[in-house]
């Protein structure tokens, strides 16, 4: 069975191509910048080797389109006809209170969806787009939707309400959410078959650090909390996000500076977090590079995201009377030792003991906290897009 992931942003389509019998991954790459000058297709042959093609893509249909004449193309296509493709799995990032599992996509499905656009309004409209596109190119194959926030729908009635007055909560549903649930789901898993423990019982607290980062605490293996709120804004400090804020704060500056709603999101979504502090970039790359070469806005910088990453794993161990096992995934949980050293410098006092040799580990599932640590500091490898597939699979299967 041969599946496709699709994860649309609104200026992106991310995608691979699973052979699902192998977990073969037959083609992947991302579409950039749709309606933006310059838009290209990034893609990955089966040798590894990375090109680039170049074209106007003004937007998501033309997209899909441009991403299926690739997966057929002659010479690197990696399937002859698109009648091999027996299913389409998507990202959907807001599911609402509506879906805690995964779901084969129907019209109430997409009239659900529509209905959270405004509750995820720079990811659902483009999540609708990918589908209404392969609706069209590929009428016949069925398609699945995967929530960002359906594994977070287990948290409990005291960690999603804002303590704002109810009938807010009641007529616009707001609350928190939490995202990255596949992700979160994915690594709290698969920690436990690497450990060999049982699910139940299990006091994980998931760490997904990338670009957008949120930790999630999961007992008996449901979570239970989890940092990112309404929105994908509360809680870590990110690349571009401020993560959590005094909303007075908010008010405050919207007054001084007569900023509008968009403004103020697009301050805090955009121009905040680690590009806020650090100024010249929200790549945590360059940020590790320039504070081993000493710089003080650096230094600043990391400080302030290491500190948010502690103070939620310690907050999470309270919650859940204990922690078990740390995770760290994500682009930077996977790959950087020093922000796994600097979230776990001062948790020595609940048992946690990292080993520095065994932290130098990059994008490998590994244990890299010493022997006798109480609490096992493990790095697992996300993999967001085959557990899209699996789902879609195991919908298609009628295991689902
Ligand atoms: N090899 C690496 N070493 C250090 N940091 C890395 C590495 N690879 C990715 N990162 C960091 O991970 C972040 C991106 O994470 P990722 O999970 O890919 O983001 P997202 O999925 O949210 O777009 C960036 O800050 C990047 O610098
Ligand atoms: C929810 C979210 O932050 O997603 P991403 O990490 O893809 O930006
Ligand atoms: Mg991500």
């Amino acid at each position: 069975m041969k599946i496709l992931v699709l994860n649309c942003g609104s200026s992106s389509i991310k995608y691979k191509l699973f052979e699902m019998e192998s977990r073969q991954v037959l083609a992947q790459g991302g579409l950039e910048k749709i309606n933006l000058p310059g838009s290209f297709l990034k893609i990955t042959l089966p040798n590894g080797e990375k090109k680039i093609l170049e074209r106007e893509i003004k937007e998501h249909t033309a997209g899909v389109q441009f991403i299926f004449e690739t997966l057929t193309h002659p010479e690197y296509g990696a399937v002859k006809s698109l009648d091999e493709i027996n299913a389409v799995g998507h990202r959907v990032l807001h599911g609402g209170t509506k879906f805690s599992g995964s779901v084969l996509i129907n019209d109430d499905v997409i009239r659900a969806v529509e209905e959270c656009c405004d509750l995820g309004p720079l990811h659902n409209p483009a999540n609708l787009k990918g589908i209404y596109a392969v609706q069209q190119l590929l009428p016949n194959v069925p398609q699945v939707a995967v929530f960002d926030t359906a594994f977070h729908q287990t948290m409990p009635e005291h960690a999603y309400l804002y303590p704002i007055p109810y009938e807010y909560y009641e007529k616009y549903g707001i609350r928190r959410y939490g995202f990255h649930g596949t992700s979160h789901r994915y690594v709290s898993k698969r920690v436990c078959e690497f450990l060999g423990i049982p699910v139940e019982g299990s006091r994980i607290i998931t760490c997904h650090i990338g670009n957008g980062g949120s930790i999630a605490a999961v007992k008996d293996g449901k979570c239970i909390d989890t940092t990112m709120g309404l929105t994908p804004l509360e809680g870590l400090m990110m690349g571009t996000r401020c993560g959590d804020i005094d909303g007075g704060a908010i008010l405050y500056l919207m007054k001084k500076e007569g900023l509008t709603p968009d403004q103020m999101s697009d301050i805090l979504n955009k121009k905040s977090g680690v590009l806020g502090i650090f100024k010249r970039s929200s790549d945590m790359r360059e940020l590790e590079d320039a504070s081993a070469r000493g710089e003080e806005l650096a230094k600043r910088t990391e400080a302030m995201y290491f500190y948010r990453i502690t103070k939620y794993i310690g907050a999470y161990a309270a919650a859940m009377g204990g922690v078990d096992v740390i995770l760290f995934t994500g682009g930077v949980g996977e790959n950087q030792a020093t922000a796994r050293w600097g979230a776990c410098e001062t948790l020595g006092f609940l048992g946690v003991k990292l080993d520095p040799e065994r932290n130098k580990v990059r994008s490998k599932e590994a244990i890299i906290s010493t022997d006798d640590s109480k609490v096992k500091v493990v790095v697992i490898p996300t993999d967001e897009e085959l557990m899209i597939a699996t789902d879609t699979m195991d919908i298609l299967n009628g295991k689902l």
